[in-house]
Parts: C-alpha cells; sequence; structure tokens
C-alpha cells in the first residue's frame, strides 16, 4: 500500500478485518507521525521506502494524492524490482488514467484502476475497477478479490470511471452532509444531540436497506412517507424550493469534471 492516508487505512483496516494477515500488508508512508500511527493501530510494517515494500509484493496498491502519482512513479522505476516476478498495480488515485502507470512501468504491466469509498472502512464499501490494456482476467479477479474482502465491486469501462467517482467515490460526503444538515436541524427544533443523532443514522440506515432490499425504486419508497397534505409533503416542498435536484445534478456534474480534470495533465 504506498501511501497510508484515509483511504489506504479504510483498506488496509478493512483487509485485516475480512482475516488478511498482518504480515501480508506493507505500507509505505512517508510522513514520520503517521507511520507511527499507523504501525501502533495495526501492527503492521511500515516503511518509507517504496524499493523495500515492493521488491517481495504480488500487488501494488497506490494510495497517493493525484499529485504524488508521478513521484512514486519515479520511485517505482529506481526500485530495481525483480522482473521475473508480475505485479499487479491498483490505483485508487481519482482522475488519474491507466495509460499514465502504463506509459512509465515495464511494458506489459497490468494496471487495474479502482474507485474505492471509505465505507470499506466498516466492510461496506462500493469499489469499481476498469481495466488497463495488459490486465489479464487472473489479475482482474485477483483485484476483485482483495476489494471484495471491505464490500462490493463493480467493473465499468475506464470510461466512465469519472462518473463513478461522483457518484460512489465522493458519495459518502454527501449523505454524510445531510445527515450533519438534519442533525443540526433536529437539534434547532429542541431534540438534544444525541437523540437527535441516533434517530437520524437509524433512519439513514433502515432507508437504505429498503432500498437494498424491497425491490421498489426510490421515487416509489419516497412517495409512500409521503402522505398528501402530509407533515412529508410539507417537507419536501421546502427541499424542492432549495433546489436539492438541481443541487445534486450540479454537485455530481462538479465531481466529474474535476476528476477528468485531475486526470487530463496525464499524458
Ligand atoms: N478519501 C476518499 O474518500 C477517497 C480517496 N481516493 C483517492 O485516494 C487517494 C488518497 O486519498 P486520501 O487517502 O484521501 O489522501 P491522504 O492525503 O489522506 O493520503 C495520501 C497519503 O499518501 C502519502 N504520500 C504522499 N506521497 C507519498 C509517497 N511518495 N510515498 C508514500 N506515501 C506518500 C501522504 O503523505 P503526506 O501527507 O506526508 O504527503 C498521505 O499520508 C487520492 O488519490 C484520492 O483521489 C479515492 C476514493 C475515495
Ligand atoms: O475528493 C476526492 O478527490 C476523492 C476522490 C473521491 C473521494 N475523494
Amino acid at each position: 500500500m504506498i501511501g497510508g492516508g484515509r483511504i489506504g487505512e479504510a483498506l488496509v483496516s478493512g483487509l485485516l478485518h475480512s482475516g488478511f494477515a498482518t504480515k501480508d500488508l506493507v505500507v509505505v508512508e512517508k510522513f514520520p507521525a503517521r507511520s507511527e500511527e499507523l504501525t501502533a493501530e495495526y501492527s503492521i510494517r511500515v516503511t518509507d521506502s517504496i524499493a523495500d515494500a515492493a521488491e517481495g509484493a504480488d500487488v501494488l496498491v497506490i494510495a497517493v494524492k493525484p499529485g504524488d502519482v508521478d513521484v512514486v512513479l519515479a520511485d517505482l522505476g529506481k526500485a530495481d524490482l525483480d522482473s521475473e516476478r508480475e505485479k499487479l498495480l491498483m490505483s485508487l488515485v481519482a482522475g488519474v488514467p491507466t495509460s499514465r502507470y502504463e506509459n512509465r512501468l515495464p511494458a506489459g504491466s497490468p494496471v487495474v484502476r479502482v474507485m474505492p469509498n471509505t465505507p470499506m472502512l466498516v466492510g461496506e464499501g462500493a469499489s469499481v475497477i476498469a481495466a488497463g490494456r495488459h490486465v489479464k482476467p487472473d489479475d482482474l479477479a485477483l483485484a476483485r478479490q482483495v476489494l471484495e474482502s471491505v464490500g462490493t465491486v463493480t467493473v465499468v469501462p475506464e470510461s466512465q470511471i469519472d462518473a463513478v467517482t461522483a457518484v460512489s467515490g465522493s458519495g459518502p460526503a454527501y449523505f454524510f452532509l445531510v445527515a450533519e444538515a438534519m442533525i443540526d436541524a433536529g437539534v434547532a427544533l429542541g431534540l438534544t444531540r444525541a437523540t437527535t443523532t441516533e434517530l437520524v443514522v437509524q433512519t439513514m440506515t433502515g432507508s437504505a436497506a429498503m432500498l437494498a432490499r424491497s425491490g421498489e425504486n426510490a421515487a416509489d419508497l419516497r412517495a409512500a412517507v409521503t402522505s398528501p397534505g402530509g407533515t412529508t409533503a410539507a417537507a419536501i416542498r421546502e427541499l424542492e424550493r432549495g433546489g436539492v435536484r438541481t443541487a445534486f445534478y450540479e454537485a455530481l456534474s462538479a465531481a466529474r469534471d474535476r476528476s477528468a480534470a485531475l486526470g487530463s495533465s496525464a499524458d
């Protein structure tokens, strides 16, 4: 795991909870205080040397910020790795296309682009994967195996990854924002923060479970809560007046465009 930040930690933690052994994971992290935190929390080996971690690895996971990818690729290039042992590279980095890695790695290197999300920390991640040019079925199966240990896996063509990033990569933040706003509103209505938080969390969990299991679509489930002339209708009128649908459309479009822009300096 190259990059021990939030998403790197989410995958490491999820993998360990799903039964991966601590000896099978090595994290490369440049920031010493962060290294100490990860070692203390997970009892795994953390090093600041990409060469050291990559030498014996079957899979290299890149979890650094988009602007740090070139430094990582340069370090991998200098590492003089065992060329007999083919490594699968999985990039969790938003925006950066598989071609950017393929152009800098040894010819034929398999690269899988992944758009994960942070709920993988609790085994409920939604990961989406797209195969690079040299990925064989076994490589894709290995990527799927790693990610299925921390949630669901969906395969798409790489042309769809920017849109996927807007939906599920950034998606947890939209739900956390809604939770935050509902909790603040409940407190403003006179409920305690503890009670409001408990109610909001259970309402989100229950609604997600209904959407996942009932076989009904979101519009029908929403209509079933909305009694004519009732409380929900009063609330939804205000949400619609606030432009909630347009706001989500514009928000996801902005995230999709930002993902594309992050990768546009790539090739
Ligand atoms: N957070 C999320 O929900 C999601 C993030 N992603 C992607 O995951 C990637 C990481 O994001 P996130 O975890 O949030 O970011 P963070 O900033 O939390 O983590 C990145 C980590 O990588 C470290 N790092 C930077 N350069 C190197 C290097 N050369 N070698 C080793 N480690 C290095 C950073 O250290 P330092 O701070 O010292 O620079 C930092 O600890 C991004 O590319 C993002 O697009 C994808 C989907 C969801
Ligand atoms: O905000 C970001 O750029 C990253 C990618 C998806 C979620 N977090």
